[in-house]
């Protein structure tokens, strides 16, 4: 389909939150929203064959804030993407959309229906297929036929390798970073408990909490056990050891509720806070839910199958000490790709989050490989 003009001819501002209707949208697994709304952020300009496209898609937690813009505030991959940066906002027009079923400005369980009460509990199952069809239409708003590149790292990677096998026309590269082909048992497995820590809350109310308490332990208690499968034991470890949050004593009472902490107990318990202030708990179910359906394979075949008809330049990467997605994982996607594609490793001691943590150790590959 040849692409509508772009709704912006002047020069958008860089960073700041947009909102596009894409109209009713009919889901996978058979779910339907009457009228959905994606939020985005942009930087830099479209050029005038429209060729300088970048996607770059967030993590499980991600906004659209991928980098700093007119209002100064950091972003999440200000490493990679800005002002002569690897991602170079100078040449190129970067686009971030919060996903659908988010909490940063998209469609989500948090946003009203047509009569105007909050999804809650009847929001649908997304998918990241269905995500990449729902960008898709955005991308068509915006003029964008191809993108020049799509990115993005663990559930931001199975939504660009995910728009690689399903819109092969539209991605010329494709950075998959900390990422699978398809979500394993043991992702599977952390993800269920992350659910069912929220939907055993008391105040979850099955979804429906927007007039009441919200699910924080519930939600707290899914990001502990979702950030300590981000970082990995030698990290913790180095960090944390078994000291005490001082002036705290662990061994300090024999009723056991009410001893002291463990420095690392603490450093949880601030992640589980500093995440509830941000996030809600409805959205995390559906994005877990959605990475948790992430397969390329899905209906396509074997992954050499399914793979076979990108046309995409790959870049697979992987963090040494990810103990969440392996890199033996990424391995296996780069080699069932149809053109050879070697793994990029990049070393850094914490874990899964190094991929944003440690963002700028992808920025030469990217710039060699993509963007020289
Ligand atoms: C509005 C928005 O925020 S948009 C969304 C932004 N987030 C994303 O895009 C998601 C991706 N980002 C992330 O997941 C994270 O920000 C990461 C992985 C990049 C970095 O994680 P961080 O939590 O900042 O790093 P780190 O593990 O070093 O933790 C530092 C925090 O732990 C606290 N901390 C360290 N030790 C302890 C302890 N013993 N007890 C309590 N707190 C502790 C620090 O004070 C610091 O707190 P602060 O973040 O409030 O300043
Ligand atoms: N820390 C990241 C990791 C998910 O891959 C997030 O919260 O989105």
């Amino acid at each position: 389909m040849t692409p509508a003009p772009p709704r912006h001819p002047a020069p958008l501002r860089d960073g700041v939150l947009r909102y596009a209707g894409i109209g009713s949208f009919d889901l996978e697994t058979g779910g339907h929203l009457p009228q959905v709304t994606l939020a985005y952020e942009t930087w830099g300009s479209l050029n005038a064959d429209h060729s300088n496209a970048v996607l770059v898609a967030h993590a499980l937690t991600g906004s659209t804030h991928v980098a700093r813009g007119s209002s100064g505030e950091d972003g999440w991959w200000d490493a990679l993407v800005g002002p002569g940066k690897a991602v170079d906002t100078d040449r190129f027009f970067v686009v971030a959309i919060n996903m659908l079923g988010g909490c940063y400005g998209s469609t989500g369980p948090s946003s009203t229906d047509p009569q105007g009460l909050p999804w809650g509990s009847r929001f649908p199952f997304v998918t990241v297929r269905d995500s990449v069809r729902a960008e898709a239409r955005l991308a068509d708003l915006l003029g964008i036929a191809s993108w020049h590149t799509v990115l993005g790292g663990s559930l931001g990677g199975a939504r660009a390798l995910e728009w690689a096998v399903t819109e092969p026309d539209r991605v010329r590269h494709c950075a998959v970073i900390a990422c699978t082909a398809a979500s394993t048992a043991e992702q599977i497995a952390f993800g269920q408990a992350q659910l069912a820590a929220i939907r055993l809350d008391p105040d979850f109310n099955g979804g429906d909490y927007y007039n009441g308490a919200t699910p924080a332990a519930g939600l707290g208690l899914a990001r502990r056990i979702a950030h300590i499968t981000y970082r990995s034991e030698a990290e913790l470890e180095y960090r944390f050891g078994r000291s005490p949050q001082e002036p705290e004593n662990p061994l300090g009472s024999a009723v056991p509720a009410a001893r002291g902490r463990y420095a690392v107990e603490s450093y949880l318990d601030h992640q589980a806070r500093k995440l509830t202030a941000r996030f809600d708990a409805n959205s995390y179910l559906v994005l877990t839910e959605a990475l948790m359906s992430h397969d390329v394979t899905r209906g396509r075949g074997t992954l050499q199958q399914a793979l076979a008809g990108t046309t995409a330049e790959f870049l697979i990467a992987a963090v040494d000490s990810d103990r969440l997605y392996f890199p033996q994982q990424s391995h296996d996607l780069a080699a069932a790709l149809p053109r050879e594609t070697a793994v990029h490793m990049i070393s850094a001691p914490i874990g899964h989050d190094g991929f944003l943590t440690d963002a700028e150790k992808i920025g030469a590959p990217l710039r060699e490989r993509f963007f020289a």
